[in-house]
This record gives C-alpha cells, structure tokens and sequence, in this order.
C-alpha cells in the first residue's frame, strides 16, 4: 500500500506541549533552541508562537506541536484557552530571578485546577543554568518542592548553551506517551469488564 506523505503526517502520533512561565525566562529560547537549534540573544516578547516539529522517540516518528506563550502579564487570561489545549506543560523559571520561580506556582495550581487529574505530565524548568554565578533560586530547593508535588523531576536547562533542552522535551513527550499507554490499558480493562462473559478480542 502506498502512503502519502500527507496521510503519514495524520498518522503519526501528536504531543501537544504548552510553555508557561514569567516574561523572559527563556520560553522562547528554549523552543527554539529544540525546534530549530537555534539561540537568540536578543529579547523579543512573545504574544504567541506556534510550532510543529517532526522527531524520532524511541524509534518512533512522532509530531510535537508546541505552543509558546507569553510571559507578560498582559495576556495572563490567555492561560486557561493554553491550558485546555496542552497535553504537558513546561513551566519554565530563570535560575537568576527568584520572582520567576515564585512565579510557578500560581501557574502549576491553574492547570491542576483546570485539567482535575494528575494525567497531564508538568515539568519545571530552571533555564540560564549558565548563570550560575547570578543564581537566585537554589536548586535544591527547587527540587525538593517538584518532588512533593509529584511532577516530572525538575531539570535545569541552558537555551544559551544547549545543555539538557533535548532532554528536557524528550522526559515529557516520553511521560505523555506513558500516560496515554495507562490510559488506554484502563478502558480496555474497563471495556474487557463491561462486556464479560463474552469474548472481547484485543
Ligand atoms: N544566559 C542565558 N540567556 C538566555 C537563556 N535563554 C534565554 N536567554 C535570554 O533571555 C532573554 C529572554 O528570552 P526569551 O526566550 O525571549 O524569554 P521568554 O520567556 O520567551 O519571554 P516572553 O516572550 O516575554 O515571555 C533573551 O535575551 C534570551 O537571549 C539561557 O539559557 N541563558
């Protein structure tokens, strides 16, 4: 059978990722240093940017549509529209401004009042950890708070110097997919039981 590329893009699977955080923290340069390896040095506030990115995971080719939002004030009631959307959530603080990581919790509460379940992967992120001689946010703290809240383990990241960014979107993708696995293994059971004393082909 022959596949166009078209249907191949339908038929891969899709992650939608949301990036949240205060204004300057590296939003945008931590999507873009992922999407397109690119860093840029000038500071340009975002309203919103779209992205689609073609990847392998774990030998699988899969499509990342992530959405950069804005870090202004200004546009906070854009969160709930962003927050409906996303499947994961990025929740980026700069390690250089103690404000910013403040600043996640408000954010972290808003998407688990709003998505009610804990299947939505959130990571926090400290980005400029090539900062570290203007670190504001101790890292062992920041640790320990993401621990007691059960999200995906924090991680510090560089946009600047393209430390850990790959990584960082791979630990959520890789949680989406795992989350996705459990949910469907639950309906099949659910389905499995609904329909018991008959014959149920998986
Ligand atoms: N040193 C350093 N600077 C960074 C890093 N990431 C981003 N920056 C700089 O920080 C500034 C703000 O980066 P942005 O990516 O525009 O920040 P943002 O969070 O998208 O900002 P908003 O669009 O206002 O929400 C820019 O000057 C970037 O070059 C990093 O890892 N290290």
């Amino acid at each position: 059978m022959i596949i166009t590329s078209l249907a191949q893009d339908e038929l891969m699977k899709e992650y939608k990722v949301v990036v949240l955080g205060s204004g300057g923290v590296g939003k945008s340069a931590l999507t873009l240093r992922y999407v397109q390896g690119l860093f840029l040095t000038r500071y340009n506030p975002t309203v919103e940017d779209f992205y689609r990115h073609h990847t392998r995971l774990d030998e699988e080719e899969v499509t990342v549509e992530i959405l950069d939002t804005a870090g202004t004030e200004q546009y906070s009631s854009m969160h709930q529209l962003y927050i409906d959307h996303g499947q994961a959530f990025v929740l980026v603080y700069a390690i250089d401004n103690k404000q910013s990581f403040r600043d996640v919790e408000p954010l972290l509460n808003q998407i688990l009042d709003m998505k009610k379940t804990r299947n939505y992967p959130i990571i926090v992120v400290g980005n400029k950890s090539d900062l570290e001689d203007l670190r504001e946010v101790d890292r062992e703290q920041a640790e320990r708070t993401t621990k007691d809240l059960w999200l995906v383990p924090h991680i510090q990241t560089s946009a600047k110097e393209d430390y850990n960014v790959t990584e960082m979107f791979r630990r959520v993708l890789r949680m989406i997919n795992s989350y996705q696995n459990k949910q469907q293994a639950a309906k099949r059971k659910q389905y499995q039981k609904s329909e018991s004393g008959c014959c149920v082909l998986l």
